[in-house]
């Protein structure tokens, strides 16, 4: 297998420093530069944390970032804010993204995969790369199909910029897919403090938790009579994530399109 040369932005972060760990530990993958809008000009290595890494230099610009390196994909693990221009960036640049930064807009998505179209290159948005989670949407669509009355519970972490995540909005796309739009609730329902019933998704409620001690965590509900179902995902930890970009970041040299859910690319 070729060799895929890679650059992370965001490697200091919580997922982006597990991505540095992946990308460095696999053989067929090399780490050619970092993207951290701390410590330009650095190399890794300089960074606490990083001492064992070798030679890969830091770039606060991810313009000049990939004006000096050559490399095949962008891993970006960063933030909503700057996500979205780093993979515009690396698509100009002919770079394939492999984005797990969540918060894009529907825009932000249409953009990217006409990006794609115009270059004939590969974008992956993955909102989740756990496995477990692909499977919890897939299998909450399924759900939805027989149970159309839904309530979506997302719990995660109190670092967390955006809610509802990604992968609440993925689901609740999904489940969209197959079930007609529906307003659940009684129709004279009044919220007594605002956002009590959560967010709305065509008539689905969504309820984002944050809290210290979560990691990434759903729990997707469907309720008719006499009975519920609950469909739950966990990741007790960031390594659950890894063999979901490890498959992306393969996937992504093999095809010219734009993906957007891993549920796309798993056999
Ligand atoms: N797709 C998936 O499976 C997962 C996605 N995520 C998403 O990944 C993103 C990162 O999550 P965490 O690692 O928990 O956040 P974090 O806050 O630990 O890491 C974000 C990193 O981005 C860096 N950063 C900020 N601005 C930057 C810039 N201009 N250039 C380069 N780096 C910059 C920060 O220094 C920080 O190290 C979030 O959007 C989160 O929702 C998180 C977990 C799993
Ligand atoms: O910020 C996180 O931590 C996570 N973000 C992603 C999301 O918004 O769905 C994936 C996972 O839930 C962890």
């Amino acid at each position: 297998m070729d060799t895929i040369k890679i650059i992370i932005a965001g490697p200091r972060g919580r997922m982006g420093s597990e991505a540095v760990k992946l990308v460095t530990n696999t053989e067929h993958f090399e780490l050619v530069a970092a993207v951290d809008h701390k410590h330009d000009g650095l190399m890794l290595s300089d960074v606490e944390g990083f001492q064992s890494i070798g030679n890969v230099p830091i770039y606060s610009n991810i313009e000049k970032c990939l004006q000096n390196i050559e490399a095949d994909v962008l891993i970006d693990l960063t933030t909503p804010e700057v996500g979205m221009y780093h993979a515009r960036t690396a698509l100009e640049h002919n770079v394939r993204p492999v984005v797990g930064t969540t918060g894009f807009t529907k825009q932000d998505l249409e953009e990217l995969e006409r990006l794609c179209f115009e270059k004939e290159l590969g974008c992956i948005i993955a909102p989740n790369f756990a496995i477990g989670a692909v499977l919890m949407m897939k299998f909450s669509q399924m759900a939805a199909k027989y149970m159309d009355d839904v309530e979506i519970i997302e719990l995660h972490h109190d670092q967390k910029l955006d809610a509802p995540s990604g992968t609440a909005v993925k689901t609740a796309e999904m489940i969209s897919a197959v079930r007609e739009a529906k307003q659940q609730g009684h129709p004279n329902e009044k919220e007594t403090i605002q956002g009590a019933r959560g967010a709305e998704f065509d008539g689905m409620h969504i309820h984002s938790v944050r809290l210290p001690g979560l990691i990434a965590h759903q729990q997707v509900l469907f309720g008719s009579d006499g009975q519920t179902l609950t469909i739950r995902h966990d990741s007790y930890n960031r390594g659950s994530f890894m063999s979901g970009v490890k498959v992306a970041v393969e996937t992504v040299m093999k095809n010219n399109t734009f993906v957007y859910g891993l549920e796309n690319i798993l056999g």
